[in-house]
């Protein structure tokens, strides 16, 4: 049945709409779609159906599919990275539509290459999913605390055996009165992992529920924190936490950025850390969010988690030759499998920064990810203070964003 027909049977109630690729191609399913959603908004959809992603190549990413939406991408750097796994010197994919970004970041990376690269290293790995139980009240939270701090390698096994990359390296109780959570952090290797962990952590409460009078509530209780501004992400770390750091020479300082380190370190902590301290942020940083954002775009990880990533604070030291700064994002959530890491164009993106796929040892291509996409948290944070402190933001962005 060709396009047409489909969108016919639709409008006459026939077809439900998500129902059109069990009678058509992928392809002739979302031209029907877009035909029956443009009609009855009464405008075209044209542009979003004119794509080089075949449809076929979308599954197990999107539902109810119309086509694809387009986002300039472009590229920061090279920027030469020391990492914990690898030393490297890549051109960072950045997707975005800020105009004045890509060429901040970029001036950013040459500031690092001037000064010989920035080190980065992640420093823990642990996605989490948090469980929460039904419990009678306090002394039976106390009991089925005591049972899973007890029982830690039954429900490592129970969780274990799901997969065969994940492995459970933190477990902890909260008790909120007759509520209980358990906070599962698991080291997900190459891969984001929230589907990994929740799949996992689904095992392991079924031991919990077998064993003590804990009553499941809801696979996630809010603790892990998925999406959700959140004050434990930013503490205690989720996905990768990863810091990158650069200390460069005093001159490079003054002839790049237009500034004397003493004024990027002073607007620094009175703009990162006193202004953020007054607004009650959890993001003790710039502009963090707009590299995590713009890096996860354009190499297919969960935009949504964005909110993790935010969680960054820089600092900035005048030294007595050289100007230190540093990006600490606790909480990146980033995976080179898994999720819209297969799609062809953010696939590619990934094979530009040399992380595609599964690493050798597993694990080794998202830290590379997360320490590159921190070096370029930090360069963008070298620019955008660089540009405040020389009073050049608003002419930036008037040249370049508008
Ligand atoms: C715009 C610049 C870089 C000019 O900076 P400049 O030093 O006047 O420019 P330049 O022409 O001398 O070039 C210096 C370097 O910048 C780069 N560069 C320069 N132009 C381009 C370009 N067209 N395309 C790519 N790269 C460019 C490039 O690396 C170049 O080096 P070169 O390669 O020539 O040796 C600077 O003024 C700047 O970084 N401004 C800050 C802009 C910024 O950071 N915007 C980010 C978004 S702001 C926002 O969203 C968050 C905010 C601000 O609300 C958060 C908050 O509250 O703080
Ligand atoms: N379920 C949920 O609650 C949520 C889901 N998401 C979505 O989850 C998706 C990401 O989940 P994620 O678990 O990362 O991805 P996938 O569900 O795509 O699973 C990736 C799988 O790849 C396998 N794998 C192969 N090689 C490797 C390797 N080198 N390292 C790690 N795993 C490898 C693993 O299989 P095996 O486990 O068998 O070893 C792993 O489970 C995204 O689409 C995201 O949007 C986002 C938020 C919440």
């Amino acid at each position: 049945m060709n396009a047409a027909d489909l969108a016919e049977r639709v409008r006459e109630g026939d077809l439900r709409l998500h129902e059109l690729e069990s009678h058509a191609d992928p392809e002739t399913a979302a031209a029907a779609r877009r035909r029956v959603v443009a009609n009855e908004a009464g405008t075209s959809l044209d542009s979003v159906g004119e794509s080089h992603l075949a449809a076929a190549d979308t599954e197990s990413t999107i539902e109810n599919l119309v086509g694809t939406v387009e986002i300039p991408i472009g590229v920061a750097g090279p920027v030469p990275v020391a990492g914990g796994e690898r030393e490297a010197e890549h051109y960072l994919p950045l997707a975005t539509t800020e105009g004045a970004l890509v060429a901040s970041v970029n001036r950013g990376c040459s500031v690092i290459r001037a000064a010989g690269g920035a080190d980065a290293r992640v420093t823990k790995r642990a996605m989490t999913r948090a469980p929460v139980f039904r419990v009678d009240g306090v002394v039976e939270a106390e009991a089925v605390v005591g049972w899973v701090r007890d029982h830690e390698t039954d429900l490592a096994s129970a969780a274990e055996s799901t997969t065969s990359h994940g492995e459970l390296v933190d477990l902890t109780p909260y008790a909120v009165g007759d509520s209980v959570f358990l906070r599962f952090g698991y080291d997900t290797k190459d891969a984001m992992g929230m589907n990994m962990a929740t799949i996992a952590t689904r095992e392991a409460c079924d031991v919990v529920e077998s064993e003590t009078p804990a009553e499941l509530v809801a696979l996630s209780g809010n603790l892990c924190t998925d999406k959700k501004p959140a004050a434990i992400n930013a503490v205690e770390g989720r996905g990768r936490s990863v810091v990158a750091d650069v200390a460069i020479p005093n001159e490079v300082v003054e002839e790049r950025l237009h500034a004397t380190p003493e004024a990027v370190a002073e607007l620094n902590t009175r703009k990162n850390l006193v202004g953020s301290a007054k607004a009650g942020s959890l993001g003790f940083n710039a502009q963090a969010a707009n590299v995590v954002a713009a890096a996860f775009l354009a190499t297919g990880q969960d935009a949504a988690q964005v909110v993790e990533g935010s969680n960054a604070i820089t600092t900035v030291a005048a030294r007595e030759d050289e100007l230190y700064a540093s990006v600490s994002l606790a909480s990146l959530e980033v995976g080179t499998v898994g999720g819209g890491t297969k799609l062809p164009t953010q696939a590619e993106a990934l094979s530009l920064l040399g992380v595609r796929g599964g690493g050798s040892p597993p694990g080794s291509n998202a830290d590379a990810l997360a320490e590159v996409i921190a070096a370029g948290a930090l360069a963008g944070e070298l620019s955008l203070l660089g540009a405040l402190a020389s009073r050049h933001l608003s002419s930036a962005h008037a040249d370049l964003g508008r």
